[in-house]
Parts: structure tokens; sequence; C-alpha cells
């Protein structure tokens, strides 16, 4: 899409976004940094860009426990002046957001308008940055994802990969559950969402927006040997056995009847998408 401006270039939704739209303009660390919220408003004022996607993000869950600060200009500050830049220009502004922003609590799939509650700094950083999206005035939408994977960037896959192959077993936790989504169908949702936006002005709000079915993290840790033909054994353990330095949600799980209603988007099936993804690794 010509006129498309996305803040990330090398992550995993990012990437994929480059391969279905090569003509948007896609900023890097180099050419907007995300500390420096000001920079980021600077850059969307000076592309005059017809709509504005949001794909960069600190995600290092148990990093910002200990550097909550650079969490929240990344995650709260830099969103914030993206939607504030988009509202004065009067374009759409779609931002990426996460299944970490609920306690975590029940095992009834999360909806849209349910209560949330942050375990930790990244998921209480990326809701401040919803909220400061949805206060700057303007044509904006939320995506929140979970469990993001790909051949590119940090991620479950790739760490279940490299472990499996020098282990003959790894225990993972069976007491978190959530949908895994590939980057590539949220890179297509995102731009499908984004062009609906421009088509019509009162579209827009929080959608949920993840893989199905709904695994664990042992499960699709499990699915993950399977399909890389990694004889490494994944044993059950419980998320008290695996202490981080961040709490993570025992209930991920996301409802994404709204997403589809209202923009015809289907949840994505995982499993066919991780076999892409381990092809394009082993290539
Ligand atoms: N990964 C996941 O499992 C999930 C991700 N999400 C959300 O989806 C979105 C996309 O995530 P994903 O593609 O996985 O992200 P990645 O972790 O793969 O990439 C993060 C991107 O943000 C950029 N970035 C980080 N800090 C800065 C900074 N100071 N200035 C400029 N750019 C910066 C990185 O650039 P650089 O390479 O230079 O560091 C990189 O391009 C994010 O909003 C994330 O919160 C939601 C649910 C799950
Ligand atoms: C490596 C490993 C992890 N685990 C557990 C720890 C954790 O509970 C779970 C997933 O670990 P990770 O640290 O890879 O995942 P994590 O960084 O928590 O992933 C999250 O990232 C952010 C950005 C999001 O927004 C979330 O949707 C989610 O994808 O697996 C094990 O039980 N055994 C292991 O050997």
């Amino acid at each position: 899409m010509s006129g498309l401006l996305v803040f990330g270039r090398t992550g995993q939704v990012a990437t994929e976004m480059a391969r279905l739209a090569p003509d948007a303009t896609f900023l890097g660390r180099d050419q907007a940094d995300l500390t420096d919220p000001a920079a980021c408003a600077a850059a969307i004022l000076a592309a005059r860009p017809v709509a504005i996607i949001n794909a960069a993000a600190h995600t290092a869950v148990d990093r910002a426990e200990s550097e909550p600060d650079l969490a929240r200009a990344i995650n709260t500050d830099a969103p914030a002046a993206m939607a504030q830049a988009a509202a004065e220009l009067g374009v759409p502004f779609l931002h990426i957001s996460t299944d970490y922003v609920f306690d975590g609590s029940g095992n009834r799939p999360w909806v849209e308008t349910d209560a949330t509650g942050p375990l930790g700094v990244y998921g209480a950083t990326k809701l401040a940055g919803e909220q400061a999206i949805a206060a700057a005035g303007g044509q904006w939408a939320v995506l929140r994802t979970s469990w993001v994977f790909s051949a590119h960037g940090a991620n479950f896959v790739k760490t279940m990969m490299r472990l499996g192959a020098e282990r003959e077993e790894l225990r993972v936790v069976a007491d978190q559950y959530g949908g895994p989504t590939p980057a590539a169908a949220i890179a297509a949702a995102c731009l499908t969402m984004i062009a609906a936006m421009q088509a019509d002005p009162a579209k827009g709000g929080i959608y949920h927006f993840a893989g199905t079915d709904d695994t664990t993290w042992a499960g699709f840790a499990r699915e993950i040997m399977s399909q890389a033909e990694l004889a490494c054994k994944v044993g059950d353990i419980a998320t008290s056995d695996y202490p981080t330095p961040a709490k993570r949600p025992g209930n991920s799980r996301l409802d994404c009847a709204a997403i589809a209603r209202d923009f015809g988007i289907a949840r994505p099936d995982w499993r066919a998408a991780l076999t892409d993804v381990v092809t394009e690794l082993r290539t």
C-alpha cells in the first residue's frame, strides 16, 4: 500500500508486512527511535502518510521488569505520540498489543471489553499505550494478539528448535493457555484492517486476533519438535517450576469473534503456518 508508514522494520510482524506491502515505508530504529516519542511524531508529520501502523515494541518480557522506564517510553509514550500525530493529520492509526494486558484468570477466552489486569511491566506498558491511543482523539485500532512466531527475530519456535537440537528432554509449562499466532497472518490482518479503516472512518477500536486452536506452551513445543523432526521429549511442568522475572498469564485465550464479524478476518491455523516457518528455517 503506497503512502502507508510502518514503525518497525526488523521485527517479526514488520518483516512479514514488508513481504505483503513492499510499497509501504518501514522506519527502523535508525530513522525513528521509539525512546524519542517527539522524533516519532516528527517522522509522521514529515512523511505525511495516508495511514500508519506501529509494529515496533519493547517485547523482552523478562527484561522489561528491570528496565520499566525504557519499556514505558517505547510501549506507551511513543505510540501515544504516534496516535496524536495521526490524529493531527486525520489518518488512521493501527497499533499491535498483547494478551499480556490480561491477568490470566479463569479459562474463558477474553473478549475485548473484559477488564484488564497486567501481571508485569511489559503488559502494563502495552496497556497504557492502548489507553493513550484511545485518548488521542483520532481514528485508531488496537490489534491484541498472542504468542507470535515466524522465521525471523526471536520467538518460542526458534528457541525450541535450538534447544531441541541440543537436548534430549525439555521441561515446558503446561498450565499457560493461548493461541500461537503466525506473524504473517498478523501482518495480513493489519493490512486488511487499515484498508477498511481508510474506506470507513467509523471503523476502529480494540480487536483480538490469535491462531487456532488454543494450546499450552508445552503443547506448542511438542508440535514444534514433531514438525522439525527433533527427537527431544517435552515434559509438562507447572508455571511454579519455571521461575521467571515476569509473571505470565495462565489464561491467554483470546475470543476472536469481533474481528471476524467486523473485518471478515478468520483465526489462522497455527499448525499449518508452523509447517511453513519450519520449512523456511531449514532452507
Ligand atoms: N512477540 C510476541 O510474541 C508478541 C508480540 N506482540 C506485539 O506485536 C508487535 C510486533 O511484535 P514482534 O514483531 O514480535 O516484535 P519483535 O520483538 O520481533 O520486534 C520488535 C521491533 O521493535 C523495534 N524496536 C524496539 N525498540 C525500539 C526502539 N527503541 N526504537 C525503534 N524500534 C524499536 C525492534 O527494532 P530493533 O530490531 O532495532 O531492535 C524490532 O523491529 C508488538 O507490538 C508486540 O508487543 C503481541 C503479542 C505477542
Ligand atoms: C525456554 C522455555 C520457556 N518456558 C516457558 C516460559 C514461558 O512461560 C513460556 C514462553 O516463554 P517465552 O519467554 O518464549 O515467551 P514470552 O516472551 O513470554 O512470550 C510472550 O511475548 C510477548 C512479547 C507477548 O506479547 C506474549 O503474547 C507472548 O508471546 O514458556 C518453559 O517452560 N521451558 C523452556 O525451556
